[in-house]
């Protein structure tokens, strides 16, 4: 579904500033696959999920999802079937707008030439369908300015828009990660039951290794733009957080800093 072939990111070319965000990688994410990408700071994580979503372009090598090289696409035209949460759950929504307009505005998220952010009653009626089953009683609370809402609802909230319309590719960027540990756990069962139910191919990115092993299909480990580590199936099920700790020192031969990577 999702294929980077030797892909390269380099910022600042040329310049003393230059950083090789990416150095050679190639993922190849099946379609309906949960991957989870963790990695050390600035080892590459989110340079990958721009990449993906179009925020910037490769130095060299491709970016295809379903069989379509989308290394050139600008970003709307990948907003058609691709979408992303962010770890402040300000950036999914508009809070100087209704729930229901925030619906509205994310389906006309795939239309190329600007949005319209007519409130039909189907909207209206889906919206509702879907806040519904998040049990926080936002179906009765529409025409309330998301600005209204807690951060751990407007997160809610965000990944119900991303998953409206055509969306098959979901990424996550540490969504969880500015919650409290009760609100984190919510929108991540949240999160697994939406992926489930529309079989989505997810990449996660997240600071928990924890989250990275327990949650998905398979684990992928960044360091210094490349990716050293790459589980999935009976070997992954087995790992514990220190397995998965351990395999990221052999790999890089080096100590981690605690602050590196959260082993909760
Ligand atoms: N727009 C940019 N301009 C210049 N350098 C950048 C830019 N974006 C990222 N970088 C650099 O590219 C490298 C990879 O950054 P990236 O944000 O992808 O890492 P990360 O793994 O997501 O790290 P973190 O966990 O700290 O968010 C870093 O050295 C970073 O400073």
């Amino acid at each position: 579904m999702i294929e980077l072939s030797d892909v390269h990111v380099t910022f600042n070319p040329g310049t003393p500033l230059e950083t090789k965000a990416l150095r050679g990688v190639n993922l190849n994410v099946p379609e309906g696959q949960f991957l989870t990408v963790i990695g050390s700071n600035g080892a590459g994580k989110s340079t990958c999920l721009n990449l993906i979503a179009g925020l910037c372009r490769p130095a060299s090598g491709t970016v295809a999802v379903a069989g379509d090289d989308i290394s050139d696409w600008p970003i709307y035209r990948r907003s058609k079937f691709l979408s992303r949460v962010f770890q402040d759950p300000k950036m999914g929504t508009c809070e100087d707008l209704t729930i229901l307009e925030n619906f509205a505005l994310a389906q006309g998220r795939t239309r190329p030439r600007g949005f319209r952010m007519a409130v039909t009653r189907t909207i209206k009626d889906e919206a509702a369908e879907r806040l519904k089953v998040l049990g926080l009683g936002l179906e009765n609370r529409l025409h309330d300015k998301v600005g209204l809402l807690s951060g751990g609802q407007r997160q809610a909230v965000s990944l119900l828009m991303a998953t409206t319309g055509d969306t098959k590719v979901l990424l996550l960027d540490e969504h969880t990660a500015a919650l409290d540990p009760k609100t984190a756990g919510f929108v991540l069962e949240l999160t697994q039951s939406i992926v489930a139910e529309l079989k989505l191919t997810v990449v996660m990115v997240t600071h928990s290794m924890a989250q990275a092993l327990h949650v998905g299909d398979r684990t992928v480990m960044f360091h210094r733009g490349r990716i050293v580590t790459d589980i999935d199936g009976p070997k992954r099920a087995a790992m514990h957080v220190n397995d998965l700790l351990a395999l990221f020192k052999q790999e890089q031969h080096e100590e981690l800093s605690d602050d590196a990577l959260l082993l909760g």
